[in-house]
C-alpha cells in the first residue's frame, strides 16, 4: 500500500522512534498516507494511536536518527499555520479546554485567529463572515450561528468542531476518536459529515478504536499494536474476526453489513 514516492505524501513517517520515561512508544515506525487516501487508524488503548497525531502536530518529537523523518506534503518542517492550512485536525479535547461562553460563529471565526472564541482585538473581515456561511450551510447547521455551543447537542457541537478545521480548506482532515460520548443519532450525523467530506475530496485520516466509526469510503486501514504496525491494508482484508482477534489479545467478532464494521 505505500507509495514510492514520499513527496507528495500527505503524511510520511519513516523509522520514527519516540520514547517517553524510558518507554518505548513508537518502535522504528514508518507509514506513508498518500494525498487522497481515506485511511483508518486502529488499535486497543495505549498502542501509540495518540502519538502519532502528536508527531504531525508537534507536540512530540522522533529520536533524532539521521534516517528518521515526518513530513506534511513533503516537508519535515512547518509551522502550526502551515499546517492548519494543510490538514484540519478535529479534537475533542478543543472544548473542553474553553471555559468562556462562545457562539457557533464565533467558534469558527476564531479559527481564523487560531484562538477558541473571539477576543476583542480580533477583527474578522466580511470574507471571513462568508466563508463561516458557508461552512454553516454545508453543514446544514446555519440555526446554531448564534446559539452557544455550550447549549448545543453533542452531535452539534461535534460538527461545527468538523467545520471549524475546514475554515481554511485543508486537504486532509484528521479525526481522532470522533464519535466519543455520542449517542447513536449524534453519531450517525457525525459519520454523514464525514461521509460527505470524503466523497467532496477531502482525505480523511480517522484515529479510532471503534470500528463502527469506519466509514464506507475508508479503503484502508492501519492497525497499531504496543507502538508498532500490526497490518497496514484494504478495509475489508483487515477488519475480520482473525485480524481483530490477535490485535485484541482476545477473542473479537466481526460483522460486516451494508459497508459498516462491528466488532464485539
Ligand atoms: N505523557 C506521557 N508520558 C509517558 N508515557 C505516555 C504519556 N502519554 C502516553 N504515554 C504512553 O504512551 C503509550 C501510547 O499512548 P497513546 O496515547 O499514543 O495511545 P493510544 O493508542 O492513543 O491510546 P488510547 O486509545 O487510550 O487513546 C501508552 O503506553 C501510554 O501509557
Amino acid at each position: 500500500m505505500l507509495g514510492d514516492d514520499m513527496s507528495d505524501a500527505l503524511l510520511a513517517f519513516s523509522h520514527v522512534t519516540v520514547i517517553r520515561d524510558n518507554a518505548t512508544i513508537l518502535d522504528d515506525f514508518s507509514l506513508v498516507i498518500p494525498a487522497g487516501q481515506h485511511v483508518a487508524v486502529v488499535g486497543p488503548n495505549g498502542s501509540g494511536k495518540s502519538t502519532v497525531l502528536k508527531l504531525v502536530t508537534r507536540d512530540l518529537w522522533p529520536l533524532a536518527r539521521p534516517e528518521s523523518s515526518v513530513t506534511v506534503l513533503g516537508q519535515d518542517r512547518w509551522t502550526q499555520w502551515d499546517l492548519r492550512a494543510a490538514i484540519g485536525i478535529v479534537s475533542n479535547d478543543l472544548l473542553a479546554t474553553c471555559t468562556r461562553k462562545v457562539t457557533g460563529r464565533d467558534l469558527l471565526l476564531s479559527a481564523f485567529f487560531g484562538s477558541i472564541g473571539l477576543w476583542p482585538h480580533h477583527a474578522p473581515t466580511p470574507s471571513m463572515h462568508e466563508r463561516v456561511d458557508e461552512i454553516l450551510a454545508w453543514l446544514g447547521l446555519p440555526h446554531l450561528a448564534d446559539r452557544l455551543m455550550t447549549r448545543m447537542s453533542s452531535g452539534e457541537a461535534r460538527r461545527l468542531l468538523i467545520g471549524r478545521a475546514l475554515i481554511h480548506r485543508p486537504r486532509a482532515l484528521i479525526l481522532d476518536e470522533p464519535m466519543t460520548s455520542l449517542d447513536l443519532g449524534a453519531a450517525h450525523e457525525v459519520r454523514a459529515t464525514m461521509r460527505a467530506l470524503a466523497q467532496e475530496g477531502t482525505s480523511l485520516l480517522l484515529v479510532t478504536h471503534d470500528l463502527a466509526d469506519i466509514v464506507p469510503e475508508v479503503g484502508r486501514v492501519v492497525l497499531l499494536k504496543q507502538g508498532r504496525i500490526a497490518g497496514d491494508g484494504a478495509t475489508a482484508a483487515l477488519l475480520t474476526t482473525e485480524t481483530l482477534t490477535a490485535l485484541y489479545d482476545r477473542p473479537v467478532e466481526v460483522t460486516h453489513r451494508d459497508g459498516h464494521y462491528h466488532a464485539w
